[in-house]
């Protein structure tokens, strides 16, 4: 498939380490696909699913010990310490490889490795990058497949070049003990071992496009961000763009797809998905900020996906699509989980294979259970999302999971004073890492686990961005769909009803919308966003804008303790803005 020496003698040396019975170049082709999806149900790894209601779908279960990222377990492997930073788990190359060389010796005995070449970014964009990733898991080929550009087309793309990263995967053993997911920036490579999940082992997601690539973004003056990217129609015809970065499991893939309130759509009001997860941005001719979502599928948390929070998302996962750790309904061969709808199936098997029935305490679904399904099955799609040139960002926004504190949208003053409240997010960790659920921890841009350097040396590299884009630079935001009310309900509405938050903040980034100065930024009053058709008070509203200094002081001393760690990679004109802040706070 390839004459290109650089790919093939790394693929000659992965053969050598990992000992496979046979090698398959994966081309991309449907009937390629097909025999691999065959040969997996003969041997568990697949369940095949009703072919009349879900063509095309199959179900995965992963090991139970194996459900979801584990950030203990990854690494940054660059040569000095302080490179990978106070945030990341640090492994010295020297040791690295030889520990996991090990590991790999003989780890693809009797089994077949699979070549998978391919691309991040639509094909023929000045954006896109390459990369090859062998595996010994079906499973996470055929997820490559319909997350990545893969096949012929990538080595097609490559050509000669050496400009790819190396991408080295085995489940081996699956044994939690033995896991590694480590990324060396400096050399373009990613070797993870024993785990078959999702963001462990799909390199070109978390590992590849945010880990690595925010490297090389920082490298050659671009950004790699874990970011989702929704267009605005207006009635006229004309769209705008937004980005925003949110914590896994914290609405990015439901924002991307939201169904414009009745209010908006009888205006001719249209909202389109560009990307869920990644965007990778450069500054354009124009002197704007361009986005590409680098992925060609969405890997999307199953439950409480339903017909009415995000009816987009379930449309696409009714074709070609895999399943994860979701529920299997015996009586019609169909998938369930919690949320997706009030009719639990009587007779099912849970996402570990065991009888389950709705009297069971158990969860059907594994909270991190996943879809796997193509883009182009997304009924809103946007018609730039294979654009070469990507599209232009007006606004970042940046949010989390907060029961209080953070209100529900605020501006920030500048570019810097931007980049100051994306280095101070918190979020209540989620399902999608291994540990606790629902302790706030600092979540910089939503990058905490996926910036593959100092995060000093990022939030410098985002300041200098800022200047280079100057008065063409995206206004910067923050939301916060989760606040609580004192019985533990969220109070916003959340969902489509966002759109009437994206529309403040559009208005804001053109010019039109009303604010308000506060201590923390500017903000709408109650008056400023439409609740009409909305079962929402003026004063509920007003609850939920409000900013308690105490809870905001308490919290600027928890960001002078995670600023501390960063020493002297501190921006100076971060800690300024703390001081302004703190000063302002009172
Ligand atoms: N209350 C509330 N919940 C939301 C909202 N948006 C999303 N959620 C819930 O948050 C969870 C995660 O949402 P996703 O959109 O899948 O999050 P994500 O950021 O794409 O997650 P990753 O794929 O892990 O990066 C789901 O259970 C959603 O139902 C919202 O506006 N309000
Ligand atoms: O990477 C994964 O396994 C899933 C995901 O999108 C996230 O956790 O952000
Ligand atoms: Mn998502």
């Amino acid at each position: 498939m390839t004459t290109n020496k650089t790919v093939l003698t790394w693929v000659d040396e992965a053969v050598a380490l990992c000992k496979p019975d046979h090698v398959l170049w994966i081309d991309g082709s449907d009937k390629q696909a097909d025999t691999l999806r065959q040969e997996a149900f003969g041997t568990g790894e697949l369940i095949p699913l009703n072919q009349d209601k879900l063509p095309g779908c199959v179900l995965h279960r992963s090991d139970v010990n194996d459900v979801a990222r584990v950030e203990d377990r990854t690494f940054i492997c660059c040569r000095r310490k302080e490179d990978a930073g106070p945030t990341n788990n640090w492994f010295d190359p020297k040791e690295a490889y030889p520990t996991l060389r090990k590991l790999y010796d003989g780890c693809m005995k009797g089994r077949t490795m699979y070549v998978i070449p391919f691309v991040m970014g639509p094909l023929g964009s000045p954006s896109a990058k390459i990369g090859v990733e062998v595996t010994d898991s079906i499973y996470v080929t055929l997820s490559m497949l319909i997350m990545t550009r893969a096949g012929q087309c990538a080595l097609d793309e490559l050509g000669q070049s050496n400009d790819w990263v190396r991408c080295l995967h085995s489940k081996a053993e699956l044994d939690p003990a033995k896991r590694y997911i480590c990324h060396f920036p400096e050399d373009n490579a990613i070797w993870s071992i024993n785990s078959g999940y999702g963001g462990n082992a799909l390199m070109g997601k978390k590992c590849f496009a945010l880990r690595i690539a925010s490297y090389q973004a920082k490298t050659e003056g671009w950004m790699a961000e874990h970011m989702m990217i929704l267009g605005i129609q207006d009635p006229q015809g004309n769209t705008r763009y937004v980005a925003a970065a949110f914590p896994s499991a914290c609405g990015k893939t439901n924002l991307a797809m939201l169904i414009p309130p009745e209010i908006y759509q009888e205006k001719g009001y249209k909202a389109w998905c560009v990307g869920d997860d990644i965007a990778w941005m450069r500054i354009g001719e124009d002197g704007r900020l361009y986005a590409i979502n680098a992925e060609k599928g969405f890997f999307g948390v199953a439950p409480g996906t339903n017909a009415k929070s995000n009816p987009n998302a379930l449309a696409t996962t009714t074709r070609n699509t895999i399943f994860t750790n979701v529920a299997l309904n015996l009586d019609d061969n169909t998938v369930w989980w919690e949320g997706l709808d009030k009719n639990p199936p009587k007779n099912a098997l849970d996402w570990k294979g065991n009888p389950w029935n709705p009297d069971m305490e158990v969860k059907a679904a594994h909270p991190n259970s996943r879809f796997t399904a193509p883009a182009e099955n997304c009924p809103v799609i946007s018609d730039q999302f294979n654009d070469p040139q990507g599209v232009p960002i007006d606004a970042i926004i940046f949010g989390g999971r907060r029961a209080k504190t953070a209100p529900l949208v605020y501006q920030a003053r500048d570019w810097e004073h931007g980049v100051f409240v994306g280095s101070i997010m918190a979020s209540e960790t989620t399902a999608a890492t291994t540990g606790k659920v629902g302790v706030v921890r600092r979540d910089p841009m939503a990058m905490l686990p996926f910036c593959g350097y100092n995060m000093g040396d990022y939030w410098q590299h985002w300041l200098e961005m800022g200047k280079k884009l100057g008065d063409k630079a995206p206004k910067i935001f923050n939301v916060n769909w989760f606040r609580l009310d004192d019985e533990g309900h969220f109070i916003w509405p959340g969902f489509g009803d966002n759109m009437r938050v994206i529309m403040w903040i559009l208005g804001r980034a053109d010019g039109t919308a009303n604010a308000v100065e506060t201590a923390i930024g500017y903000e709408p009053t109650p008056d400023d966003i439409n609740l009409d058709g909305l079962d929402f008070s003026k004063e509920q509203l007003a609850e939920i804008l409000e900013v308690d200094p105490a809870l905001w002081r308490e919290d600027m001393e928890s960001v002078e303790q995670f600023y501390a760690r960063f020493g002297d990679k501190l921006p100076k004109e971060l800690k300024a803005q703390l001081e302004a802040l703190k000063k302002r706070l009172g």
